[in-house]
């Protein structure tokens, strides 16, 4: 495929708020692809490199080049060449990459110009994309689109059901299934201000205690147990004594979903930064775990016996993680029967916070597990508020923190796939997260100014605040009133930042008119 046809359509797609638009755009699309070429397309649609990140300075971008005069860049040769440029490393590697991008620039017209731009900068990210490619790749292949949708669930990507479907058509669905082994993108939670409004919305619902731990999920046949993240990377080397725990329960074969935590000998527990470092660090682990050891705590089975569980209302879900999982590695609960038990359900995220945790999630019993997705039937309740927002750029600080960037400018998702500001901190944050975040922002500069850096947005930092409050300086027309760092969240990606349309849903005070 040309990249030329692909920054059209890239083009066209953003430029259009019609859903149906959008999606007879990327099936007009799918239709064209060649399956070789959908590990490049598809992300380059989303605006990600497969490469991850290449490190190429604002300086080397900004240098003008003179465009081609017609398009003959094709995707994969762009692809090649940015995985040579990926690869250069040592002496002279910035005059190298530089030639590089010089040489890529000019092979390409001043629209697949501004595409790559916009790729290398990672300015546009179409995190929203995935579902209307779902849709699309449905339309192109004939293939029912709820089934590509829990294809595209169980197998954690779009790209291998994308290359699945344009190979073999429709039939290639049936290969994606719950298998032992094979991580699925985690359940998540949306957010309710007070567990009333929660079980309101819910009606017959159990009310969980929300550990502030790692999500793991647990995937054990026979001796092997795997030990995966919310993004699906394998941890179980990492996780000695979550894995023992797991190898110790009754079944041969199956797959928990769950938080592993740090709890101190008394049972409260430890800091997230204190679990979070155990469970990132690979080093020396048996001394680590000696230090901080952690425990699995499950909530939810999505597999027994090779019997797939997704589908089953929550009740029977829990009936099977009870028969497979004692009680003090199942996470605690208390079941609600509607709105009239609000006061039990007040009384269990009393209790909860009491013993240290952050809060509840409150959980319809009907609703079955909607792998990947933010179910509107799982609803958190937490008294401190917090947003993941993405760092989008950072200044100097000045006295004690010189040398440090320390200012950070603050960005929520914004419909089109930027990010918009919405506020400036510098507080909240140790001396170690300024010298780390110094290394780190520095690493992801794309464009130096007297002040700061612009970076590349992303890095996603936790912030809480005091409330929102109108301001004309900031594009979604509101700022955030006293923000602060609370942690840095390595492992969200932007593209699970909070949105400029959830935070304004969120502040119905500043919005009414
Ligand atoms: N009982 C529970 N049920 C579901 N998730 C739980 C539970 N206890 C802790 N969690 C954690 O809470 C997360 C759900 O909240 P959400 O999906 O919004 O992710 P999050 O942004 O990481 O949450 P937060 O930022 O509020 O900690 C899960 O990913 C899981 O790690």
């Amino acid at each position: 495929m040309l990249l030329a046809r692909l920054a059209q359509v890239s083009r066209e797609v953003a430029a259009t708020s019609a859903r149906s638009r959008k999606t007879a755009l990327l099936a007009e699309l799918f239709r064209e692809t060649d399956p070789d070429d959908v590990p490049v397309v598809i992300p380059y649609l989303a605006g990600r490199l497969p490469q991850g990140r290449i490190g190429i300075g604002w300086k080397v971008l900004s240098r003008p080049v003179a465009p081609a005069g017609e398009p003959g860049l094709t995707v994969r040769e762009v692809d090649a060449r940015l995985t040579e440029l990926a690869g250069v490393s040592g002496t002279g590697s910035q005059a190298e990459r530089s030639r590089l991008v010089g040489e890529l620039l000019g092979a390409a017209t001043g629209d697949e110009q501004r595409f790559l731009f916009g790729l290398l900068t990672g300015e546009v990210r179409q995190g929203a994309l995935d579902a209307v490619a779902v849709e699309g790749l449905a339309q192109a292949t004939g293939a029912p689109p709820a089934g590509v949708r829990r294809a595209v669930m169980l197998a954690g990507s779009l790209q291998t059901v994308a290359e699945a479907l344009l190979a073999d058509g429709p039939p290639a669905l049936a290969r994606f299934r719950l298998t032992v082994g094979r991580p699925v993108l985690p359940m998540l939670a949306h957010s309710a201000s007070s567990v009333a409004e929660a079980v309101q919305k819910l009606g017959a619902a159990a009310v969980e205690e929300k550990l502030d731990g790692i999500r793991v999920q647990a995937h054990r046949d026979g001796d092997t147990v795997r030990l995966y993240t919310r993004t699906l990377d394998d941890i179980t080397d990492r996780l000695p004594e979550v894995t023992a725990a797991v190898r110790g329960l009754p079944g041969g074969r199956f797959v928990l979903d769950g938080e592993v935590i740090s709890l101190d000998p008394g049972g409260r527990p430890r800091s997230f930064q204190e679990t979070a470092g155990r469970v990132g660090s690979r080093a020396d682990v048996a001394t680590a775990a000696r230090a901080v050891p952690v425990s699995p705590v499950f909530f939810d089975a999505l597999s027994v016996a090779g019997r797939d569980l997704l589908d089953l209302p929550l009740a029977e879900r829990h009936a099977e993680l009870a028969r497979l999982v004692p009680e003090p590695m199942r996470v605690r609960r208390t079941l609600v029967a509607g709105p009239q038990d609000v006061a039990a359900a007040e009384e269990f995220l009393a209790e909860t916070l009491d013993r240290g945790h952050e809060g509840v999630v409150v959980k319809g019993v009907e609703a079955a597990y909607s792998a990947g997705r933010r179910g509107a039937s799982w609803l958190k309740v937490k008294p401190v508020h917090t947003l993941d927002l993405v760092v989008l750029a950072a200044e100097w600080g000045h006295g004690r923190r010189t040398g440090k960037l320390s200012n950070l400018h603050l960005g929520a998702r914004a419909a089109d796939g930027s990010f918009a500001m919405l506020g400036k901190t510098f507080k909240g944050m140790t001396d170690a997260m300024l010298a780390w975040q110094t290394e780190r922002l520095g690493a992801l500069a794309v464009r130096e100014h007297g002040w700061g850096v612009t970076v590349r947005p992303e890095l996603v930092v936790e912030i809480a605040y005091d409330g929102l409050q109108r301001s004309s300086r900031y594009p979604a027309g509101v700022t955030l009133r006293f923000a602060r760092v609370v942690r840095y969240r390595e492992d969200k990606r932007p593209e699970d930042a909070d949105t400029v349309q959830t935070l304004l849903a969120a502040h119905p005070e500043v919005t009414a008119p």
